[in-house]
């Protein structure tokens, strides 16, 4: 398989693990996704849910096992391939003089030639934050904190998005705000994979994809 392998699964996962000084903290985990393809990543506290989206992001590597990424080794895909991945793991980086409006114009005007994503306007609309467009980071809620992350991480026109736990600090409003722009993610074919506590938003993915279950800690 090379780099340029068009039909290399978006994310493969054979027999993965991570250890951290004598503590497997993901056990050996395999997983397949191909073009379009969705799975939910699920489990308690503390089951490695959000290790497995850095091995795949590339921020991590395997103790064992192998991660690829778009047909690549995840780490050699994080430096090459930067355009066809989005993330949201660990919050989003935000300028605090950008209003809220002025960061999805920065991604739009980033990606320009491969933007094909709806206007900032509609895009704002879509994730119902409207209301706070002229807002610097530090005015938000954090939930508006939160739903703006996910709306500006999938602004990127990468095919793959990778999320972890996207419902965080969301009320049960704003949760189902959040199914529906993931569900347009899935809409417009990109291979999601998502990290995640919330039934729904997991039954969604499921209904798309699959669900990856991770083991309680000390039941490995
Ligand atoms: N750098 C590290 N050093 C040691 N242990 C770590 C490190 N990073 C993660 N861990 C441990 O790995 C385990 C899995 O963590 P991870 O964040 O992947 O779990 P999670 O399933 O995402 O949990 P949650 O649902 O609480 O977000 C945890 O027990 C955590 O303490």
């Amino acid at each position: 398989m090379t780099s340029t392998d068009a039909s290399a699964p978006v994310v493969e996962l054979r027999a993965a693990t991570r250890t951290h000084g004598s503590v497997q903290v993901l056990a050996p985990t395999s997983l397949t996704l191909h073009a379009g393809g969705a799975a939910a990543v699920v489990g308690p506290n503390g089951s490695g849910k959000s290790t497995l989206l850095r091995l795949v992001a590339g921020a991590d590597e395997p103790t064992s096992g192998s991660v690829r990424t778009l047909g690549l080794p995840a780490a050699r895909a994080r430096l090459r391939r930067r355009e066809d991945v989005t993330l949201l793991l660990d919050g989003l980086p935000t300028y605090r003089d950008l209003t809220v409006a002025e960061h999805l114009q920065l991604v739009s005007s980033a990606w320009a030639g491969r933007h094909d994503l709806a206007g900032v306007a509609e895009t704002l609309a879509a994730a119902e934050l409207d209301r706070v467009r002229d807002q610097f980071p530090a005015e938000l809620s954090s939930g508006e904190r939160q739903l703006f992350a996910l709306a500006t991480t999938l602004y990127r026109p990468a095919r793959l998005v990778l999320l972890d736990e996207p419902e965080q600090r969301l009320d049960s409003r704003w949760r189902t705000v959040a199914r529906r722009l993931v569900g347009r993610a899935l809409d417009a074919g990109r291979t999601v994979l998502v990290a995640t506590h919330d039934s729904g938003l997991r039954d969604d993915v499921a209904a798309r994809g699959q669900v990856l279950e991770l083991a309680e800690p000390g039941r490995r």
